[in-house]
């Protein structure tokens, strides 16, 4: 299968890297790291150890079966226009947050939703870190079954990706969600690694932000507990107690965060109030404004 992978930074470049021991792939980001993949390889290493050989550049290529959508989610619309002149078969988000699916369907067709817990490091220009081994879930967006995410679903797993076909989409971005809303933004704020939210009083926000997440999911007709949300949470929490957020990583090296896909997606579609996540937007967006 031609695989291009959009957004070849941390995520991507684990994935695409995995991918490319039994696909064609290529990986699109930017230089310095692009040059040294196309020039010595790219090397993950971390929980593997193995280097690969991609096809590596700035732009997409001319045609791929799949596109792989990696880049941060204040940048999905961008790359949703990239790929336009791209002809490909389907395209999938990896990405955390809400709304990426909807961004790439706007230039897009073929799209396919997806969620990732495996954890990836950028090391150095052609070398990432593999920092945890998660698994890829992947399905239609609206939800139910398709012949489409079958076929992407064992082209990952043919690379040894985990990979869960799931006829849930819905029910699993808005569960994935829970979990960042609880995590990223108070652990970002605090300067905290995960397992810091396993007492108290960063548990009891964390929670409430899930459980304001799990609310607003069952206003939009997802089938999601409180119960559910927060358990998810504390058990990311136990699995994840030594990493430090994407979002905590972001506000250390002074880089725009997600934010507004996580606790801001949280926020704009509630129809009652959230408090905790609207406090946790507003002081992120306030970090954003002063130190960036
Ligand atoms: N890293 C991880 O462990 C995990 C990440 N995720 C999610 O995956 C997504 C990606 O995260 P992560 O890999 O950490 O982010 P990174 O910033 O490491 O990777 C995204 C890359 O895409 C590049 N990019 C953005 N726009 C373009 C473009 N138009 N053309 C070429 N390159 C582009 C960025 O370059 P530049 O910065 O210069 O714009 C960057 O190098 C996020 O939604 C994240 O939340 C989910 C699970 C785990
Ligand atoms: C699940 C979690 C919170 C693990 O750190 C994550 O996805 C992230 O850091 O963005």
């Amino acid at each position: 299968m031609e695989i291009v992978v959009f957004g070849a930074g941390s995520l991507g470049s684990l994935v695409g890297g995995l991918c490319a021991r039994e696909h064609r792939v290529t990986l699109v980001g930017r230089d310095p790291h692009i040059r040294a993949v196309r020039d010595s390889g790219l090397h993950v290493g971390g929980a593997f150890d193995f280097t690969v050989r991609p096809a590596a550049r700035t732009d997409p290529p001319p045609a791929a079966d799949l596109a792989l959508v990696t880049v941060k989610a204040f940048d999905t619309d961008d790359a949703a226009r990239a790929l336009a002149d791209c002809d490909l078969d389907t395209v999938c988000s990896l990405q955390n947050g809400l709304g990426n699916e909807e961004a790439l369907a706007t230039h897009l067709d073929g799209v396919l939703a997806g969620t990732c817990t495996y954890g990836a490091r950028f090391v150095e220009p052609g070398r990432i870190d593999c920092t945890g081994i998660g698994e890829v879930a992947l399905g239609t967006p609206d939800g139910g079954r398709s012949a489409r995410a079958e076929r992407v679903g064992r082209a990952l797993r043919a690379a040894g990706i985990e990979t869960t076909v799931a006829d849930d989409m819905p029910r699993r971005l808005w569960k994935k969600l829970a979990v960042n809303a609880g995590i990223n933004p108070t652990t970002a704020l605090a300067r905290v690694e995960n397992g810091a939210l396993a007492a108290d009083p960063l548990h009891g926000i964390a929670c409430e932000a899930a459980r304001e997440t799990a609310r607003v999911a069952r206003e939009q007709g997802i089938d999601l507990g409180d119960g559910e949300a927060a358990a998810a949470l504390d058990a990311v929490v136990g699995a994840t107690a030594a990493n430090s957020s994407s979002m905590l990583q972001d506000v250390r090296a002074g880089r725009r965060t997600e934010i507004d896909a996580i606790s801001g997606a949280v926020v704009d579609r509630a129809s009652s109030p959230v408090p905790v996540s609207q406090t946790l937007a507003g002081l992120v967006r306030a970090w954003e404004t002063a130190e960036r």
